[in-house]
């Protein structure tokens, strides 16, 4: 099995009392290498679980390991965080942050990927001038000329233009893929995470609902329409029934009788958003995630 990029053991996260917890029980593992979307509703903890990852937090209970290192605090060199707010200085120009970008990586800059990315930017301009998608573009640019082994991007592509967006998240890949960095990137965006993401954690009331590679949560489910009739031994993550008819999409125990059925394989957009309506559905992890191994269980 290759190294985990995230350990997470039961990790909770608790701002005050009186507000509850943020994240809770969270148990995952991401293995390096991978390109991971985040996903969950608005205030769903993946903000905070980002934050735990980056170090700028502390859990309140549990662990995370990032990289293999016990506190993400001290392994900050290796990692690249940028946050939902994209925190720039103001009164610095883009070629001065991108200096002083050089001068806070000694070593490891990299900076003609900063200089990809960074390109159409008015080098000249304070950033408080910018828009938000430049000051986006201009963050990110900062991530990849670090040349971290571990990118944690917080809704990245959000105030970007769709070509901007597109431009980008190719430059993201393409760094994933020549550098085998791991990324993990929240978004709301789920069409646009379905081609780029190899891996999701979708995160729902503070806890991880589905973990593992997107092909085999993909396919541990299946959409079945025909006739109504008991689909038993499946779980049913989400159905409906009009006069006779039965569309239901569930999470599989063997084989889906496909006689009796139509069956085909959902989207991944589809499976994130059934699993988003149905809250109560039970939880899955993968092998690769932490999830159990086939066949241990029953052995055990
Ligand atoms: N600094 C903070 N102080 C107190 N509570 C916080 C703080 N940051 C987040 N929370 C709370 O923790 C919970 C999870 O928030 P978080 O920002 O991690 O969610 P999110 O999934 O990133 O949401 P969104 O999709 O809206 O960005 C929410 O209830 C939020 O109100």
């Amino acid at each position: 099995m290759t190294g985990a990029a995230i350990e997470a053991d039961g990790l909770g996260m608790l701002y005050g009392r009186r507000r509850g917890w943020a994240l809770r029980d969270c148990s995952f593992r991401l293995p390096a290498g991978r390109i991971c979307a985040l996903v969950g509703p608005n205030g769903a903890g993946k903000s905070t679980l980002l934050a735990l990852a980056a170090g700028l937090l502390r859990p309140t209970e549990g662990t995370v390991r990032v990289l293999g290192a016990a506190d993400p605090a001290g392994t900050r060199h290796r990692v690249a965080y940028v946050a939902q707010d994209k925190p720039l200085y103001p009164q610095l120009t883009v070629a001065g942050t991108l200096r002083a970008g050089a001068d806070l990586n000694p070593g490891t800059w990299d900076g003609e990927a900063a200089g990809r990315i960074a390109g159409p930017l008015p080098h000249g301009a304070k950033v408080r001038s910018l828009s938000g998608g430049q000051r986006t573009r201009l963050a990110l640019a900062l991530a990849l000329g670090k040349r971290a082994e571990l990118l944690l991007l917080d809704e990245p592509m959000a105030d970007l233009d769709p070509l901007a967006r597109h431009q980008l998240m190719g430059a993201l890949m393409a760094e994933a893929a020549d550098h085998a960095t791991t990324i993990v990137m929240s978004s709301h965006i789920l069409t646009e995470l379905e081609g780029a993401c190899d891996y999701v954690l979708l995160v729902d009331g503070g806890r991880v609902r589905l973990g593992g590679e997107s092909e085999d949560l993909v396919a541990a489910h299946a959409r079945i329409t025909g006739q109504v009739r008991d689909l038993a031994p499946h779980t049913v993550i989400e159905s409906r029934t009009t006069g006779r008819q039965l569309s239901a999409l569930v999470r599989k125990e063997g084989r889906v009788d496909d006689t009796a059925w139509d069956v085909t394989e959902p989207s991944l957009e589809e499976l994130l958003l059934a699993h988003l309506r149905t809250p109560g559905a039970p939880a899955l992890l993968t092998p690769s995630a932490g999830g159990p191994v086939p066949g241990e269980v029953a052995a055990a």
